[in-house]
């Protein structure tokens, strides 16, 4: 069962079509990965799905049923935008954002707590927002996004401004959300980061979906017949009858078989011809290299 599927969606503004039906599924209990450059239609994307504007044309439903305005409270969103209430303190603040998803009083002040006790910041209660610095009001964010336990989080760069130690803490709880069944829709630029934690991905260019999919079938569909190979014997020249060294660093060739030839002849060969062998892997193209393939092509 897919959490959301968008049908033709199209917005625009003025004269200018932002998304262009757009259509894709999230399936449930997946990281899926929201992905384009900039100004490609995924904020606006995100804006339709929760409900802040609504599509010109097209579909959206929500765990099968026409997305209505009463959705939003099983979803949690972390705009990249940081939108906190700078002269609130944030037990206060924390309050006030989970009731407005729907808890009461005093299950959010457990909630918040817990979350609190969690990052080990239960003293930040009474300090105000801006007496925060930027990674630490980016927790908090983190905190009311995820309080009221959304069936679909969505986070728009949860990371950016935060250092390794605070983005491994928020990327262990996107994984423990994802391990208790939460949907997550991850936006970013950060292709490394889509490749350890997406398992799906739509990429959007120009306000359209030029490419969707599990990220292993896409990385499947892009390659190019790739080897690396690290020998402890020097290559034999008539290697370039089956397969052509793209380039050597430290030993480590990059070879780009011939047309025909596959993984197997090229193991045989260099059995055959005595080459011992430290390594050898396919190499599949990375997210990123796709990215940019896929988007300059258009
Ligand atoms: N409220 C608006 N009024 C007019 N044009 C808008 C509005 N919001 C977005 N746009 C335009 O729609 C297009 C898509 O913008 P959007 O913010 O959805 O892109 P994005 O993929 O989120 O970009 P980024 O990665 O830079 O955040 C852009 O050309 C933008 O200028």
């Amino acid at each position: 069962m897919d959490v959301l599927q968008l049908q033709d969606v199209v917005k625009q503004y003025h004269r200018h079509k932002a998304v262009d039906e757009v259509s894709f599924s999230v399936p449930q209990g997946s990281i899926f990965g929201l992905l384009g450059p900039n100004g490609a239609g995924k904020t606006s994307l995100i804006r339709i799905i929760t409900t802040i504007t609504r599509a010109d044309t097209g579909h959206v439903f929500f765990e099968g049923e026409p997305l209505n305005t009463a959705h939003p409270m099983q979803i949690g969103y972390m705009p990249e935008e940081r939108g906190l209430y700078k002269k609130m303190k944030v037990g206060e603040h924390l309050i006030y954002l989970a009731r407005l998803k729907g808890l009461d009083k005093a299950t959010a002040r457990q909630k918040i707590n817990a979350w609190l006790e969690k990052f080990e910041i239960t003293d930040w209660w009474n300090k105000k927002v801006d007496e925060l610095s930027k990674g630490m009001q980016q927790k908090i964010q983190f905190i009311s996004t995820v309080v009221h336990e959304p069936r679909l989080l969505i986070l728009d760069e949860p990371f950016s401004g935060l250092d390794p130690i605070n983005t491994n803490l928020i990327k262990e709880e996107i994984f423990k959300l994802h391990q208790s069944g939460t949907t997550i829709i991850f936006s970013t630029h950060r292709m490394e980061q889509v490749e350890e934690i997406c398992e799906y991905i739509v990429l959007i260019n120009k306000g359209q979906n030029v490419l969707e999919g599990k990220v292993a079938d896409i990385k499947e569909n892009f390659k190019e017949n790739l080897y690396e190979l690290e020998p402890l014997d020097t290559l034999p020249t008539s290697l370039e009858e089956i397969a052509t060294v793209v380039n050597e660093r430290n030993g480590i060739y990059k070879v780009k078989l011939t047309e025909g030839v596959d993984s197997t002849n090229l193991l045989r060969y260099l059995l055959d011809h005595g080459v011992r062998l430290r390594a050898f892997r396919e190499v599949l193209p990375s997210l990123n290299e796709i990215f940019i393939r896929q988007v300059n092509q258009l």
